[in-house]
């Protein structure tokens, strides 16, 4: 590695943190439903059993045989039991029978048809009906949502509510999923000082710590901080190497270019081993990955925007590749206004998202191009992504966006 190494592809930078990632795999755990919301689920799952598991009623009324019912007129039905929801009762329908049914009991033996209550009157024994209803209406068959064997989850899914629920519907206690790595963030230079406390002239505010965590903890992840590294390059080794031997990520911002304190990529070039250090994007060119103890390594460039615009394009590429996550759909908008963009670097711009009358989706480019530029990022909510090389885009081409 020289000093000022040549930056890499973008997709270069992106292919070799997935298969770092690959390479480093989390280990699976087994874990009860109720921690299994947002885990990534580790293996196909088939379903044990089907869904509905028997024929039931979806309504409140009355089963019986579809035959017995006329189109046009009143039927009288003899009543011969009571069927709700809970245990079967084995019950029998036979010509001109009903049975009453609530919602979600099983259909009683015969018949095939529910008449839904407010349809029917009733006299002791005797109920009429007086709709008339489809054959089979009202009735829910049994493996209709899911067949015993069917897939129903896919490895690679981060799971949300409604997943981990159609797992509790088909009786699974528990699901494998990968662990969630831990990540140790560090902020890095002698200028940073903690909020709350009074500024020195040359000295600003640390915020790249509450924009990696909040960013982390968005993702679902519980990472830690380290207090703020020092411009010194024994503190720097021997803090980082202290994290990599317990952490699985660690995450650092600040002290990856060209000047004189930043000290951290021959820091890695020494105790670990570098991936890459320079990529062809705007912001976020410094980045550096690469290797420390047992830990991944993410160096990120010190400038806020730079923060924000790695993390969202590559550093989740190992994070999500480390849990076996599948690629994130991507998100595309429309273009508010035409942009030119005379560089070669792929470009990450703040942009602010809207709904179109028609629904589609648009996004208002931000003049702030400077990467130091937090506010002009908080008055935003995406990044959008130009591709590499000099691009003229019009107003309404389609561009990629990543929602903040
Ligand atoms: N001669 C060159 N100079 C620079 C280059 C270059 O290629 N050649 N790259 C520029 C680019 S692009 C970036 S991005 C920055 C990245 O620099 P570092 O990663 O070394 O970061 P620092 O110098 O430590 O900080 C940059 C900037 O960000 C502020 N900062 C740092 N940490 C925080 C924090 N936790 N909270 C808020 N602000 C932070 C820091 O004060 C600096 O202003 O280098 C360019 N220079
Ligand atoms: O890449 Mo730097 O990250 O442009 O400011």
């Amino acid at each position: 590695m020289t000093d000022f190494p040549s930056p890499i592809l973008f997709d270069d930078a992106r292919a070799i943190l997935q298969r770092v990632a690959m390479a480093n795999r989390l280990p699976v755990e087994q874990l009860p439903l109720a921690r299994c919301h947002g885990r990534v689920l580790a293996q196909d799952i088939a379903a044990p059993i089907a869904l509905q598991p028997f024929d039931n009623s979806a309504m409140d009324g009355y089963a019986c045989r579809h035959a017995d019912l006329h189109e046009a007129d009143a039927v009288t039905l003899v009543l011969v039991g009571e069927q709700f929801a809970g245990r079967a009762l084995d019950l029998q329908v036979g010509e001109g029978e009903c049975v009453r049914i609530t919602t979600g009991a099983p259909m009683p033996r015969g018949a095939d048809t529910v008449v839904i209550r407010e349809e029917s009157s009733v006299d002791g024994n005797a109920v009429v009906l007086r709709s008339a209803v489809r054959d089979g209406a009202n009735v829910r068959k049994a493996g209709e949502d899911a067949r015993p064997g069917d897939p129903v989850l896919r490895a690679g899914t981060p799971l949300n509510a409604v997943q981990v629920s159609l797992a509790a519907s088909l009786g699974i206690e528990r699901l494998p999923v990968s662990r969630k790595p831990t990540v140790a963030v560090f902020t890095t230079g002698d200028e940073l000082v903690e909020p709350g406390m009074p500024l020195q002239p040359g000295e600003i505010y640390n915020s790249n710590r509450e924009l990696l965590m909040g960013l982390l903890r968005a993702d679902g992840l519980e990472p830690t901080a380290w207090p703020t590294l020092p411009d010194d390059p024994a503190r720097i080794a021997s803090m980082l190497q202290d994290a990599a031997s317990s952490f699985d990520i660690v995450i650092t911002c600040g002290a990856v270019s060209a000047g004189e304190k930043d000290h951290i990529p021959a820091m890695l070039q020494m105790h670990g081993a570098v991936h890459f250090w320079k990529v062809r994007m705007k912001p976020g060119m410094p980045l550096l990955a690469g290797q420390l103890g047992r830990a991944q390594f993410l160096g990120l460039p010190g400038n806020p925007v730079s923060v924000l615009a790695t993390y969202l394009a590559l550093g989740r590429v190992l994070i999500d590749g480390m849990q076996g996550r599948a690629a994130r759909p991507r998100r595309f908008a429309r273009l508010d206004a035409a942009i030119e963009k005379p560089h070669a670097r792929r470009e990450f711009m703040r942009g602010t998202l809207r709904c179109g009358d028609d629904g589609s989706q648009w996004i208002a480019p931000n003049d702030a191009t400077g990467s130091h530029r937090l506010r002009a990022a908080a008055d935003a909510d995406a990044l959008l992504v130009l591709a590499e090389g000099p691009q003229s885009c019009a107003r309404g081409d389609a561009v990629e966006v990543l929602a903040y």
